[in-house]
């Protein structure tokens, strides 16, 4: 069963923008009580891909997602925030840094980072092949 998490408070990161929010629910816990892992993985794919979403503006995959680290448990009903950064564009891919913070009910206002990810995401095409990204002050090239 869950235990009260030791004190380990973060500052929210001023780097990153905040790109979701979300509160786990009971039918998200694993057999310990705490947020599945998996659940937590899933958000974080999703909180990942809003800021590649702005440049990639059309369909993208995940192909990579490096030193996923589960810092602190998640506990049901812990508001989740998701800060990303993107850290790398390619030719086809970019790569992202997602950072997230859980703040509790009975410690509103304390943050305490509970995981963190690296992930790559590629614009693909119709074909689901790899397609040029339009970096930022690029003109677009018509076909
Ligand atoms: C406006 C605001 C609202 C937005 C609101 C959000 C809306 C937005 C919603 C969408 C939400 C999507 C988020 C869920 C997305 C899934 O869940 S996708 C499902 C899981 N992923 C898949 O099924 C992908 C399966 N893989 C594939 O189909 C192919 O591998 C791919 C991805 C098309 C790539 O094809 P490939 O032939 O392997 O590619 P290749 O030419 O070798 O490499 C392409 C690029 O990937 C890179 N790459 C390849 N392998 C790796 C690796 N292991 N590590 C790092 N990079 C790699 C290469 O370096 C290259 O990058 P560039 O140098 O060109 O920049």
């Amino acid at each position: 069963m869950s235990q009260d998490r030791p004190a380990s408070h973060s500052q929210l990161p001023a780097d990153k923008e905040l790109v979701l929010k979300v509160i786990p629910m009971p039918a998200d816990t694993n057999g310990n009580g705490d947020i599945f892992g998996g659940w937590v993985m899933a958000q974080v794919d999703l909180a990942g891909s809003v800021l590649p979403a702005r440049y990639i503006r059309g369909r993208m995959a995940t192909v990579a997602v490096n030193e996923f680290i589960f810092k602190q448990p998640v506990r049901v009903g812990d508001l989740l925030s998701f800060f990303a950064e993107v850290t790398r564009i390619g030719n086809t891919s970019m790569t992202v840094q997602v950072e997230v913070y859980a703040e509790h009910i009975r410690t509103q206002g304390s943050y305490v980072k509970v995981t963190e990810a690296s992930l790559t995401y590629v614009a693909i095409d119709e074909n689901g092949r790899p397609r040029p990204i339009q970096k930022p002050g690029e003109e677009s090239v018509a076909p």
